[in-house]
């Protein structure tokens, strides 16, 4: 087994791809945050005053305990007044503030920053705000760069009572900068629980950090609607807590940028269902809206999709063949991000051939898109870039034929 490759399957996948059980613990967004797999260890309080100025503080009152302790820290310099507010144990909070985005000046440079918007926000039919593009954005022209302003420890749904996380939300919010607490406010909440509730429930970003799930929101990403066949791609990078978004086809002007808050890879009515029952809308889609002919024929390639991928997982000893299937499967599907791990074991298995060209094909085309989907920190691009570079160097190169 090759190390990266195996870093970047159970990694990525898991955070981004990969449903389990009953599909309720990795959605992309957050409404379903109450239905998630919960656990909960037990924690000794001792409270953490930090004294560096984009360190988040709390107080003792913004603390809520059961079988852990959970408090809302908020600071109001992170990201150059932006501010943050973290709803966590005091123990995880301080590792988070060892992240190059609290402990280093200038890790944040440039991000936040929208000199020149590429999009305008307008009301569409049916769908609420939405952003549409203003100027032709080619793959990987940047569309977002932001960080959040709120995070929420998965584990505390499950370890406090409602009353007290609501509480502990609310603590959160109240405590951000004027100009964040604005834009919190103006996010839609898809009416529910109350109002800051159901706004991070619409809103919020599942993350995995430090092996903890947290629930971010970006306000200016979350303007962004839902496309079964989405024209961006998103990223978490984990060291700066910057969320990245990236067109991923070609944009023309007078299109609605869009990203998908779904595992793409589900069939038809497994999709209409989970958007409809967690964001309460009826997706009408391209995707969605084909006839039925059609929308079987796609639902046969998601299904082959999966099975291809399950079998890849063993891909040492899977035919080339079934990796170009994959690739062209996808193409099929307009699943552009998703096709990054296609070309990826394309890229491994034709080396293992000593396909020398055809490895460097296709790890090009497996780092242009992974860049976009798995993002730039993600180490399992070492490989990638050391294959697209001199295929014959790697401990790949003719492996099959020895
Ligand atoms: C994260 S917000 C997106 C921004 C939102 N439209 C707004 O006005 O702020 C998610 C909500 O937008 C709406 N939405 C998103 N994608 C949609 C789509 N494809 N069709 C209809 N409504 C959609 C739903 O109401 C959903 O609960």
């Amino acid at each position: 087994m090759l190390p990266e490759l195996f870093t970047f399957t159970t990694v990525a996948l898991a955070l981004r791809h990969h449903i389990t059980s009953g599909d309720v613990c990795y959605p992309s967004l957050l409404q379903s945050r109450l239905e998630m797999c919960r656990s909960s260890d037990q924690y000794n309080f001792d409270p953490v005053f930090v004294a560096n100025s984009s360190s988040p503080r709390t107080s003792q009152s913004d603390c809520r305990n059961n079988t852990e302790t959970f408090c809302a820290f908020s600071s109001s310099s992170f990201a150059g007044g932006r501010g943050i507010s973290i709803l966590t144990t005091p123990d995880r909070m301080e590792s988070l503030q060892q992240l190059p985005a609290f402990a280093d000046a200038d890790a944040l440079l440039g991000i936040n920053e929208q000199l020149s918007p590429v999009f305008e926000e307008r009301e569409l039919p049916g769908r609420g705000r939405g952003l549409i593009a203003n100027k032709t954005l080619h793959r990987g022209d940047r569309i977002f760069a932001h960080t959040p302003i709120l995070m929420l420890d998965g584990e505390s749904f499950g370890d406090l009572e409602k009353e007290e996380w609501l509480e502990l939300e609310h603590a959160a919010v109240n405590n951000l900068p004027l100009k964040s607490r604005t834009l919190f406010s103006a996010l839609y909440g898809r009416p529910v629980t109350d109002p800051v509730s159901d706004r991070i429930d619409t809103n919020a970003f599942v993350l995995e950090l430090n092996e903890v799930t947290y629930y971010a929101v970006f306000p200016e990403t979350a303007r962004l609607n839902h496309d079964c066949r989405p024209n961006a791609a998103y990223f978490f990078d984990k060291q700066t807590l910057t969320h990245y978004v990236h067109a991923i086809t070609d944009i023309t002007p007078g299109t609605e940028i869009t990203i998908t808050y779904i595992d793409p890879h589900m069939t038809r009515q497994r999709r209409l269902k989970r958007l409809s029952s967690l964001w309460g809308f009826n997706c009408s889609c391209s995707l969605c809206s084909l006839h039925s002919e059609l929308a079987h024929a796609s639902d046969e390639r998601l299904d082959q999709i999966t099975t291809i991928n399950d079998r890849l997982e063993d891909w040492e000893t899977a035919p080339l063949q079934m990796a170009q299937t994959l690739i062209s499967l996808y193409e099929q599907e307009r699943l552009h991000a998703p096709a990054s791990s296609a070309y990826w074991y394309a890229a491994l298995m034709s080396c293992t051939q000593g396909l020398y060209w055809e490895t460097i094909r296709y790890a090009q085309r497996a780092i242009e898109l992974g860049l976009l989907d798995y993002g730039f920190g993600d180490e399992s691009f070492q490989r990638m870039r050391q294959l697209a570079k001199e295929p014959a160097e790697d401990e790949c190169w003719l492996a099959r034929l020895k």
